[in-house]
């Protein structure tokens, strides 16, 4: 091989890979780049040695004895999966029914419309997001509605990538962003007109904790929404594919544990919550949310190549080969989950604080 075969050689791998991996890198929206997977708040030789630790602490979730340690894994989880999300999914981290006719990024918007429409608020009031991630729900929330959203994660890192999207997105003004644990949050009782979470409050040990904390600091008369991930009535425990695939959702989704459809309404109502409404989305007649993941296959076998391209090369750091496979091996269970009707990640419950409620509880 002459010295300038070689060189275009060379430069045709390295055009090659530069277009794999920053161009055709992100599997869905644009915005967060392959080569730019960080361990969010974790410094980079350490993201092995933090997956490990919440790799061992989440492996069997039925058996978490130390509720107390949950909050610090969740945040963990998130320090080492949000840029991955945001590189594969986009910056709204949740389901939605599919819509025929409607692309992904419109389906998930009209299902974060519904949270906020629910919860009837005018221009101006102030709503809570319990659970922010990095914001996507919030702007398309505060867009619609424009009301005054704030939103609370745990995760730091989330906090800072989110202040970055409202700013660019000129939401900053209607979008403000907390870092705290939403079983104790740092706001006064009886402060919002509305809240909502999305596909967040399953990362609560128990779901009567952070049901009471919303109760607290709603207004008297407002209302909350929920979608929760719960174990529908399909779902039979001594059924071992069954457990073997909520096993699986709940060890790669930092879950302590799901909870059955049955108990939301009932925790709901134990912290004083008068049940206005309560809805599995995911039923027939909606069409499955989980065929974004099944026709994503092909996309995340090669974000998988990348990852691994950049981790040996040293681009990414060492670990998040293991995040991104653990995550690979998530959404097949959760397609399952899907497909047999045993898990939903969208059973909606709409809720409101009773207007004689005392005004410091
Ligand atoms: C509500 C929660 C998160 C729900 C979803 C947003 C995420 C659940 C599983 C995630 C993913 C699985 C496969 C990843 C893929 C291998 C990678 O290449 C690109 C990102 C994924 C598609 C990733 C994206 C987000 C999820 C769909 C939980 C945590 C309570
Ligand atoms: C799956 S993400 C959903 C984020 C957002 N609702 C969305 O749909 O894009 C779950 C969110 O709950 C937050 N979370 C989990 N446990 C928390 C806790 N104890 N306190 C505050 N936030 C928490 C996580 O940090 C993350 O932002």
């Amino acid at each position: 091989m002459d010295s300038m075969t070689l060189i275009c050689t060379v430069g045709l791998l390295f055009v090659g890979l530069y277009w794999f991996v920053c161009i055709h890198g992100p599997a869905e929206q644009k915005g967060k780049r392959a080569v730019d997977l960080s361990g969010g708040s974790i410094s980079s030789e350490k993201v092995q040695d933090k997956y490990d630790q919440y790799w061992s602490f989440f492996r069997r979730p039925k058996e978490i004895e130390t509720a107390e340690k949950v909050p610090d894994f969740v945040d963990t989880f998130y320090n080492l999966v949000t840029d991955i999300y945001e590189w594969g999914w986009g910056q709204s981290f949740h389901f939605s029914p599919s819509i025929p006719g409607k692309s992904h990024r419109d389906a998930t918007r009209l299902h974060e419309e519904m949270a906020v429409d629910l919860i009837k608020v005018s221009p101006g009031q102030k709503i809570l997001d319990v659970g922010c991630g990095v914001g996507g729900p919030m702007r398309a929330i505060a867009a619609h509605s424009r009301a005054k959203v704030t939103g609370i994660t745990i995760n730091e890192y989330q906090v800072k990538r989110a202040k970055m999207h409202n700013k660019k997105a000129g939401l900053d003004s209607l979008c403000e962003v907390v870092c705290g644990n939403f079983l104790e949050m740092p706001f006064e009782s009886n402060t919002f007109d509305g809240a909502y979470s999305i596909e967040a409050t399953c990362h609560a040990p128990k779901l009567d904790d952070v049901y009471a904390e919303v109760f607290r600091v709603l207004k008297p008369g407002s209302l909350y929404m929920s979608y929760e991930w719960v174990t529908t009535s399909k779902y039979n425990g001594d059924n071992e594919e069954h457990r073997d695939v909520i096993q699986g959702i709940e060890r790669g989704d930092a879950l302590p544990g799901l909870r059955r459809y049955d108990e939301i309404a009932a925790v709901a109502k134990k912290v004083g919550f008068e049940v206005v409404e309560e809805r599995d989305l995911a039923a027939p007649p909606s069409l499955p949310w989980w065929d974004r993941l099944k026709m994503g296959r092909i996309a995340y076998w090669r974000n998988h190549i990348v990852v691994t391209v950049l981790a040996a090369i040293g681009v990414a750091p060492k670990g998040t080969v293991d995040v991104h496979d653990m995550l690979f091996k998530t959404a097949d269970y959760l397609t399952r989950g899907g497909e047999t009707g045993i898990f939903s990640p969208m059973h909606m419950i709409l809720c409101r604080k009773p207007v004689d409620a005392k005004s410091d509880s």
